[in-house]
């Protein structure tokens, strides 16, 4: 048995204290303290249960608070970046017991907590260089050659994780923290979210406080691209001031983030986006089966009237919606809405499947919305709707059409040369007003899994990056 928290070695019955019961001691005993005061901003409380990371409390009180690392539990009522700090201070811990039965590995955590693997899973995920490659990070193991009656011989807990012979002559080693991210039975919370960036939903009052990098951090220093990322990542856009006014410094900001797209517009100009006529909300390519993650706008020449640029948060309205009429909110996830893009005598761009929803939602988190595709007037002819579906359908777009158009949910801003803008079109709807005049914008779309692989590297170290895979 083994029990052991960041290097110091518990006895064995402080482990089988009770969370509630160590919460208790710790708070009673070093709440008003000193000492505890300095760490006070790292210490949670929900529903009176206090969760503290362990790493700190350790290093101020050593042996005397030994008790105080069992503190962890998990409640969806926490706020998830504490959460998450808090998994990740866990994911270096321990586990107390690993046991076996002749289907499964069970790991018991100090939190009480017990997962459990199959041992078909758990020899089929070997990390080793034998079974996976480890610059490539791919399986190199057959996993059709694992015998159908795989079994652990013996396990062998140690400080970093656990080691395991199998009865094919093979042995493995599980880091605890991979192990505890990838525990599927039970799962714990967020396990499948590899970045925890919050997301921050804003309506029209965004206007006093936009998120702004400056160009010349984005393009030389790795923290300014790392904080341009978060702030699209976690507002849905971002502008950079201090842009010069040309194509080739506008085109070399978008390619720090991943290359640009290319599409047939680069060819053709079939869209009333080339027009001057006003674009209400949309977002880009829903006629694509995949939509660009981000769009740039750089408006390098104007000289006339109109066009300002209109931003709205589709998942502040879309959580409006929900609130407002579930119902709504649910034919809007539901039915598929065809689209295309036919501008051009040459082109017939249509999306596989035919059609998407205007709300998507991923079933791996939580069902959680991930990306909104609507643009009303790319819509194609709705004749695969059941008859019974039509007023449905067009009763729940008026009711988000009238929250898109809610003046206190509409960002409209003025465009000028220097300031470039890049939105995340999954999330945020982009429109502008009609114009006269001579206007030149420049712009690029890139895609979403370049935009989410750069944001990755930036924020995330090669560890945390393996213990995700
Ligand atoms: C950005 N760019 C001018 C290249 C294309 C604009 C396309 C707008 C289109 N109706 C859509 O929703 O995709
Ligand atoms: O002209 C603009 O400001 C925006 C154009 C637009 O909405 C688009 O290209 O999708």
């Amino acid at each position: 048995m083994l029990c052991r928290s960041l290097g110091f070695k518990f006895t064995s019955h402080i482990k089988k204290i009770k969370p509630e019961r160590c919460l208790g001691t710790a708070y009673n005993k070093y709440f008003n303290n000193k000492y505890f005061k300095s760490i006070e901003p790292h210490i949670v409380k929900t529903r009176n249960l206090f969760y503290l990371p362990s790493n700190l409390v350790f290093n101020q009180y050593k042996n005397d608070l030994c008790q105080v690392p069992l503190i962890k539990s998990f409640s969806n009522n926490l706020n998830k970046t504490y959460l998450r700090n808090f998994i990740k201070i866990s994911d270096t811990e321990d586990a107390i017991t690993v046991s076996t039965t002749t289907s499964k590995v069970i790991v018991d955590w100090q939190d009480n907590q017990t997962s459990k693997f199959h041992n078909i899973w758990l020899r089929d995920h070997c990390k080793c260089s034998e079974c996976y490659h480890q610059i490539t990070k791919q399986r190199l193991l057959d996993t059709f050659s694992i015998p159908e009656d795989i079994k652990a011989i013996s396990t062998s807990p140690g400080p970093e994780g656990i080691e395991i012979k199998w009865n094919d002559e093979h042995k493995s080693f599980f880091k605890w923290g991979w192990l505890r991210r990838h525990s599927y039975d039970p799962k714990f919370i967020d396990n499948q979210k590899i970045l925890n960036i919050r997301k921050t939903l804003w309506n029209a009052g965004i206007k006093d406080c936009p998120p702004i990098v400056q160009y010349i951090d984005v393009m030389n220093t790795k923290e300014g691209l790392a904080s341009l990322l978060k702030n699209i990542s976690e507002f849905g856009f971002c502008f950079i001031d201090d842009v010069p006014h040309a194509v080739k410094e506008t085109e070399e900001l978008a390619k720090r983030i991943c290359f640009i797209r290319e599409t047939h517009y680069d060819l053709e100009h079939g869209d009333t986006a080339y027009t001057t006529l006003p674009l209400r909300a949309h977002t880009d390519n829903t006629y694509f089966t995949d939509p660009s993650g981000l769009q740039m706008f750089h408006l390098i020449e104007f000289d006339g009237k109109g066009g300002s640029s209109l931003l709205v948060d589709g998942f502040y309205v879309a959580r409006q919606l929900r609130t407002k009429s579930p119902t709504a909110y649910e034919t809007l996830s539901t039915i598929t809405i065809p689209t295309h893009s036919a501008g051009d005598p040459n082109t017939l761009i249509q999306p596989t499947p035919n059609g998407y929803p205007i709300l998507n939602h991923d079933p791996l988190l939580n069902n959680s919305l991930y990306q909104i595709r609507y643009n009303n007037d790319d819509r194609s002819t709705m004749n695969h709707l059941e008859s019974e579906q039509v007023l449905e359908f067009y009763d729940a777009l008026r009711k988000w059409n009238s929250l898109l158009k809610d003046k206190h949910n509409e960002y409209w801003f003025q465009l000028k040369p220097g300031r470039v803008v890049i939105f995340d079109n999954w999330r945020v709807l982009h429109g502008r007003d009609k114009f006269s005049g001579h206007r030149r914008l420049i712009g690029c779309y890139l895609n979403w899994d370049d935009y989410q692989s750069r944001l990755k590297i930036s924020h995330l170290s090669q560890k945390e990056i393996l213990e995700s895979l």
